[in-house]
């Protein structure tokens, strides 16, 4: 993994810019009219304030509370650069916020605290209470964090969780927990030396030998060196709960031999020498911010065979308490908990070691510009990973619930998983249905392209997941290999292989190609070479013949090729009313938009077989259609001829009588906000479109990917309808999920 440098220009014009900082606050009700601020303010808002001083749980259903952390600071331990005071503290907090909103849709503000007094601070956070679903302290030095932390626990009654102690403690676990293994090591066994007795080092050393390490195996040191028994200078009582009775004096002592180092204090701390002098194989996390106490590259230096870890994200296995505060709020809200207790940070720890020891989704490879799997380089699942969010947080709040913690246990856990899938992912709520369809059909689903990773992956996926068959187009040993190369050893022999040369089926399909295509200019052997030779045309031939249910293809050839192939087989043109259809997901919307494959430059009668098949794509995904024939007037005005057919297409689907809504000629705008079709009262669409037919292919394709790379729409399709068989092509950048996805879609047959 490449370093990613950053250089001060950069990170300051980064939080000038747009506007100063780093978030802003924005409504989520309608703040437009007269009534809304009725609603919203007074006198609406006094009918949800009566309820709450009734019933105060009410508060969870009315107001922000339940969704919305304080990281609150007093800024006396920033990061590893000391204490810069709450100011200056700021920028840290204000990232803790948009870090819990991007990985795990939690609303948070930033507090700091211009005080060093620790009854001051508690007194100042406890009457904040009454905002606040949950609070994370953050970056407040040891001693006094464990005090504050502790009687604010005490005091009130939301979860209360010092970052830096436990945050960082979850991970570190999780990630040793992986490094033992990968070493083979026990957690009983091993010497563990930490640096840093504040409140990072006290509750990772802690939270390890509540899993399992040897008090006496644990050396700690701060800065007057190891903390033994009997020391008296710079003691307190967190630190002497770990002090052990050793000769040993010095840091530089201390790692010799050492299996483990924990790095929680500065830069530098450690040396090439004191790396050098460690056991075999061994474990070093250097996880001061900004800078590790040694880096990767000195560490390995001396000692290859080192699994090193460090607090940033530009180097491999980032131990970082990011991978933790986001998903232990998130579990910890969801059950409206009084607390974020052990068993609580013990689920999220082993939550996060296992997920490290899957298979890792491709768009993890993509953030990080490189594939990953389980070893040395990759303990920890990486911060982007899109599982996190729907395998950490169901972890923490069983634990919860089990444990007393919920005030709202979670009755469905399973529908809890799919919720926390969509809430970050707004494709997921639309796959869960055709996920539960495909799942009933069990349908044979034809990979055609079994010579690339992607689409063995997804194979794989989809016979694991329970959908259905696998049936793999491919040579059965370079499957195999590829299988193995992906970290999927040995399931090649779950999936199943089919070729030219293992079908007895070869005569059929080139009899029933010749009939088809021997007066379009092919003769016997283009009809072999395209049937034994070409797999887009050898799976369509499988499709065909009812050897397989659904087919995938087009993660290697551009989809004009495919079309092209497939058209061998199956009549899938614009003469035989095929289109092309791609949905648009953004911010909980999905946007149907068509043609984007069959046809070029489509006249009206195509336009109206185009809305026929997009309606009944929609519908087939549990929608109710609403079509709007888009162009760039609307109803008329700016007359143009070009706009024209766009208006007669609805003609053409009044006099065929459909019964789906449609309307045209509009903007996109008219099309999409339902304040703008006020303006025309007279339009059948009865709200927002979610079906928008454009006048020509390469406008589709213009808008697609516009959204797509302005907006960071989540594209699927385009969805192949009207074809005398359900096939779908996925595009040559798709992921191995993309691709899963399309296979879901056959196995439904949406088209
Ligand atoms: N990767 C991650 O996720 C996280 C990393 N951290 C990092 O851990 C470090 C400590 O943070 P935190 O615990 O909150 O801070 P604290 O101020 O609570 O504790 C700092 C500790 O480090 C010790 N220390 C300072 N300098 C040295 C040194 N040269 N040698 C040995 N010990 C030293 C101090 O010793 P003494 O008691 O003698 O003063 C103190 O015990 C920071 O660099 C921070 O960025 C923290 C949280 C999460
Ligand atoms: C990561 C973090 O919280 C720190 O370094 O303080
Ligand atoms: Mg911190």
């Amino acid at each position: 993994m490449s370093k990613t440098r950053v250089t001060p220009e950069e990170a300051l014009a980064f939080h000038l810019e747009p506007t100063p900082g780093k978030f802003e606050v924005t409504a989520t009700v309608p703040m437009t009219t007269q009534r809304d601020l009725s609603l919203a303010y007074s006198p609406g808002v006094a009918v949800p304030c009566e309820a709450i001083s009734e019933d105060p749980e009410t508060a969870y259903d009315y107001t922000n509370k339940g969704n919305l952390v304080a990281v609150i600071s007093n800024g006396t331990a920033v990061l590893g650069l000391g204490n810069l005071g709450a100011l200056a503290s700021k920028p840290v907090m204000e990232g803790k916020a948009v870090l819990f909103k991007r990985f795990a849709d939690v609303n948070s503000i930033d507090i700091e605290l211009d005080t060093e007094d620790t009854d001051a601070f508690v007194d100042a956070v406890k009457l904040m209470g009454p905002t606040f679903g949950g609070i994370n302290l953050e970056d407040i030095k040891a001693p006094e964090c464990f005090i504050i932390e502790q009687r604010l626990k005490e005091e009130m009654d939301i979860p209360v969780f010092h970052d830096d102690q436990h945050g960082t403690a979850v991970i570190c676990a999780a990630g040793l927990l992986n490094a033992l293994k990968l070493s083979n090591k026990k957690i009983e066994d091993v010497r563990i030396v930490l640096n840093g007795a504040g409140a990072a080092g006290i509750a990772c050393l802690e939270l390890l030998k509540a899993m399992g390490a040897k008090h006496q195996n644990c050396i700690m040191c701060d800065t007057k060196g190891v903390i033994y028994q009997g020391r008296t200078e710079g003691m307190n009582q967190w630190k002497s709960a770990h002090a052990v009775a050793t000769e040993l004096r010095t840091l530089e002592e201390a790692m010799k031999d050492a299996d483990v180092f924990l790095g929680v204090s500065v830069k530098g701390a450690v040396t090439q020498d004191m790396v050098a002098s460690m056991a075999d194989d061994p474990v070093i996390f250097a996880m001061a911010n900004p800078d590790p106490e040694i880096t990767p590259e000195d560490a390995h230096e001396v000692r290859p065979d080192a699994i090193v870890a460090t607090g940033r994200s530009d180097y491999p296995n980032q131990v970082n308490n990011v991978l933790g505060f986001p998903y232990l709020f998130r579990g910890a809200l969801d059950i409206n908990a009084r607390a974020i207790n052990d068993e609580m940070k013990i689920a999220c720890a082993h939550a996060l070691a296992n997920l490290a020891r899957e298979d890792v989704p491709d768009e993890v490879a993509l953030a990080y510009g490189k594939n990953l799997s389980f070893g040395r380089d990759y303990i920890i699942p990486t911060p982007f990973d899109p599982r996190l969010i729907h395998r950490v947080p169901p972890a923490v709040a069983r634990a919860g619930m089990n444990t007393g913690a919920a005030r709202r246990p979670i009755i469905d856990m399973e529908a809890y998983e799919l919720s926390l899938k969509s809430r970050m992912d707004p494709t997921a709520s639309i796959l869960r249905g055709i996920n539960a369809r495909a799942r009933a059909n069990q349908a044979r689903m034809i990979f055609a392209e079994g010579d690339d990773p992607r689409v063995l992956r997804a194979a794989v996926m989809y016979q694991r997941a329970g959908l259905g068959k696998a049936l793999v187009v491919g040579r059965a040993d370079d499957v195999k290999a590829k299988l193995a190369e992906a970290g999927l050893e040995g399931a090649d022999r779950e999936i199943e292989v089919v070729n030219a040369a293992n079908t007895l089926h070869l005569e059929t399909y080139k009899q029933f190609l010749y009939d088809r295509l021997h007066r379009r200019g092919f003769d016997a052997q283009d009809i072999h070479r395209l049937a034994a030779r070409d797999r887009h045309v050898f799976s369509a031939l499988m499709l065909q013949h009812g050897h397989g249910d659904g087919l995938v293809t087009g993660a290697t050839r551009k989809s004009a090729h495919i079309l092209d192939r497939i058209n061998h087989v199956f009549d899938a043109d614009k003469d035989h009313g095929v289109a092309g259809i791609t949905a648009l997901l953004h911010k909980g919307r999905i946007v149907f938009i068509a043609d984007t494959i069959v046809n070029e430059w489509p006249d009206e009668e195509d336009l109206a077989n185009i809305a026929e098949r997009a309606a009944t794509v929609a519908q087939n995904m549990g929608l109710e259609p609403r079509v709007a024939f888009v162009s760039f007037s609307t109803f008329g005005y700016p007359v143009s001829e070009r706009a024209e057919k766009m208006a007669k297409a609805a003609d053409v689907l009044d006099r065929r009588g459909v019964t789906f809504e449609y309307e045209g000629e509009m903007t996109v705008d008219v099309a999409l906000n339902s304040r703008a079709q006020e303006a025309y009262p007279f339009s059948r669409l009865t709200g927002p479109a979610n079906i928008l037919i454009v006048p020509a292919r390469h406008s589709a394709s213009i808008s697609v990917k516009l959204m797509q790379e302005m907006a960071g729409a989540t594209v699927i399709g385009p969805i192949l309808a009207g074809v005398d068989g359900s096939i779908q092509i996925c595009s040559t950048v798709s992921t191995a999920n993309d691709i899963l996805n399309m296979a879901v879609l056959a196995a439904c047959k949406v088209g």
